[in-house]
């Protein structure tokens, strides 16, 4: 690694749109620096994650380092693969700070999208060197020309700074390699400065503990050396340190302006933070800037199936969080579901992988609860609260009284935050509730523009820009309360679209909203994981919604079972499922038992994965389903 000095270095990322051909690119490039072989097998090598591969989206940004040699010179180049769905924006800006320049791809046929526009912005923020490249040239309905167009009045880059490749056949993609040697800047750092280390991602092997990622802005690092974080103040001998090609390749030593990983004993969770400083013992640094926390948009109570298995799930919850930091996990328990956690994800989609990743990497099965978003209410003062109360019992003055207290204590402040509904407080002792929104953009052909417009004013969106950004593509801004977007609204909008608009949002504060607690009742017992927060204008509809949903998820059983929705103690909503028996040993005729013992085992392994609300049973997955069907109406 001593051959490649700071000038020899380039450090860029690949960002895109969802399915605009990171990865494929990515591999392309792995290629012609023959960091991998040339076979079929290697698709989409930087998709290294199960679910990954099954899904076909990149969930976990991936670096590998590349050796290319251009006019004479050697140069390792240092390429990082981010994902492209709007959950996963924060590992795309955490790549970013180890790099000094982007590859923004952008397929041929679709132009601009959504997310492309929110991934420049990301780089352009940074100030970071920007090669546009248009791929996908090979099909037919290619249209470089007019994507140039879009580049260039959206971005206000020259449409001849565009290279246009096919990523698929390897057309033009070695001047791809080119421009990024012209174009970007080499790191600006020192191997003679003392040793300063950025932690921009890790991951969790089961045998050698914390593979921390690491950019070196300055100094050198070699095994055997003694470090320290900033973060922790904790010390530790380095055990390893290489480069990934794109698999682990330990070195002898890193030097500044290279990327690589370190193993150095780190052995629980908490020692490895991303965004956190490395350096040399008795030669401390000023700590880099580090990450802003990523800020979770989406919360759900996340449940052991069993009880025992507690502590199992906790551990994996713990590792896995370490894979994926962008999870907040605070302890919660529920009376129906005792002993759990209410987990904060990025999004829905990033909410659907973690659990599927706690499933393949570490056989967990657990009870997850209806995604809510993080509410606010202000509390009233007591005298509000008497005010309030005069038309009501003395009782209940004190009851308001007291949850206001509660919550004040347990604060320490007038407003809380709510993530969880089974805490949803008393409109008595709350002078205002809050919902959190964000700024949405949709870019669409503008045939869908009548359709989208009815949509989002369905969703109670407020209009906030309109821009043509060609002769038939459309950029819109609408401001959504999030609770609006968070479940369905990306897959109504793909349908009545047909598919070709997209849709990205960011975070835009709190406000004032009339919000109701909704309870879904199973034969008269509350079923706590389809309790939700929800505007009162959509209460009604959406509890008739639920309550039909659950009708046909629900299996038939032995007695009728009545699903209702109340708010309070109003109902809203019913739903009566008629009653039913599954004989399933009826076929059995005659004395073969061991026939029989094996339906009644199968149909007793079928029960285990119920969830049993009051005398009904559930299947545990229904909850998710329900809600996710909302998308089909
Ligand atoms: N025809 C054609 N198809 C391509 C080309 N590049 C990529 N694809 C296809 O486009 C699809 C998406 O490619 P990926 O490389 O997975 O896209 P991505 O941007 O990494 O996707 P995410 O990681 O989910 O954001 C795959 O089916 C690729 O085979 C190309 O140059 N031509």
């Amino acid at each position: 690694m001593s051959t490649y000095p700071v000038e020899s270095i380039r450090n860029f990322s690949i960002i895109a749109h969802v399915d605009h051909g990171k990865s494929t690119l990515a591999d392309r490039l792995l290629e012609i620096t023959g960091t991998i072989s040339k076979t079929d097998r290697n698709k989409q090598v930087l998709d290294k994650l199960q679910v990954e591969r099954e899904r076909g989206i990149t969930v976990k940004a991936q670096s590998a380092s590349l050796f290319y040699n251009h006019e004479g010179i050697n140069y390792l180049l240092n390429l990082i693969d981010t994902p492209g769905h709007v959950d996963f924006s924060y590992e795309v800006s955490r790549s970013l700070s180890a790099c000094q320049g982007v590859i923004l791809v952008v397929d041929a046929n679709e132009g601009i999208q959504a997310q492309t526009v929110a991934n420049f912005y990301l780089a352009f923020e940074a100030q970071l060197s920007i090669i546009p490249v248009i791929n996908k040239i090979d099909l037919k309905n290619a249209d470089p020309e007019r994507v140039e167009k879009q580049i260039e009045k959206l971005f206000d880059i020259p449409r001849d700074d565009c290279i246009r490749i096919s990523a698929k056949q390897g057309t033009n993609v070695e001047k791809v390699l080119q421009k990024v040697i012209e174009k970007i800047p080499p790191p600006q750092c020192n191997s003679a400065d003392p040793l300063k280390a950025l932690v921009f991602d890790s991951t969790f092997d089961h045998y050698r503990g914390v593979i921390a990622n690491i950019a070196l802005f300055g100094g050198e690092i070699a095994k055997g050396q003694k470090i320290v974080s900033a973060h922790t103040k904790k010390r530790y001998e380095v055990n390893e340190v290489g480069i990934l090609t794109p698999n682990e390749q330990p070195t002898h030593k890193l030097y500044a302006g290279q990327v690589g990983y370190l193993i150095a004993g780190m052995k629980e969770v908490t020692e490895a933070q991303i965004g956190d400083t490395l350096f040399l013992y008795k030669q401390p640094v000023e700590p880099l800037p580090g990450f802003k926390s990523a800020k979770p948009m989406v919360f759900a109570g996340m449940y052991p199936i069993d009880q025992t298995e507690y502590n199992n799930l906790k551990s994996a919850l713990e590792r896995l969080t370490l894979n994926d930091s962008s999870v907040t996990v605070h302890r919660d328990s529920s009376l129906a579901l005792g002993a759990g956690w209410r987990l904060g994800f990025l999004g829905l989609l990033h909410m659907e992988v973690f659990n599927q990743r706690l499933e393949q990497e570490y056989n967990m099965s657990v009870i997850l609860t209806a995604p809510t978003v993080p509410y606010k209410a202000v509390l009233s003062s007591a005298k509000l609260i008497k005010w309030e109360c005069r038309r009501h019992t003395l009782l209940y003055y004190f009851k308001c009284l007291l949850t206001g207290l509660h919550y004040k204590q347990e604060y320490g402040k007038d407003e809380i935050t709510i993530i969880n509904p089974a805490q949803f407080p008393d409109k008595l002792s709350v002078s205002e509730y809050l919902e959190p929104t964000v700024l949405g953009t949709i870019v669409t052909p503008h045939e869908y523009i009548g359709k989208i417009i009815t949509l989002c004013q369905d969703r109670r969106a407020v209009q906030k820009d309109m821009l043509y950004i060609d002769e038939n593509r459309v950029m819109l801004k609408y401001l959504f309360p999030l609770n609006e977007i968070v479940v369905d609204f990306y897959d109504a909008l793909k349908s009545l679209s047909s598919g070709y608009a997209s849709f990205d949002y960011e975070d835009a504060g709190y406000q004032s909203a009339d919000l109701i607690k909704m309870d879904i009742l199973v034969n008269g017992n509350p079923v706590e994981e389809l309790a939700t927060v929800i505007h009162k204008d959509k209460a009604y509809a959406a509890g008739k919604l639920l309550c039909e949903r659950l009708k046909e998820t629900i299996p038939r059983q032995l007695f009728e079972i009545a699903i209702q929705a109340a708010i309070g103690k109003k109902i809203i909503a019913r739903e009566t499922l008629k009653a039913y028996r599954k004989n399933v040993v009826a076929k059995c005729y005659g004395g073969d038992i061991t026939r029989r013992m094996k339906l009644l085992k199968r149909q007793a392994e079928g029960k285990r994965l119920m969830r049993k609300i009051g005398n009904v049973e559930v299947p545990r997955d229904a909850f998710i389903r329900v809600l996710k069907r909302e998308t089909d109406k």
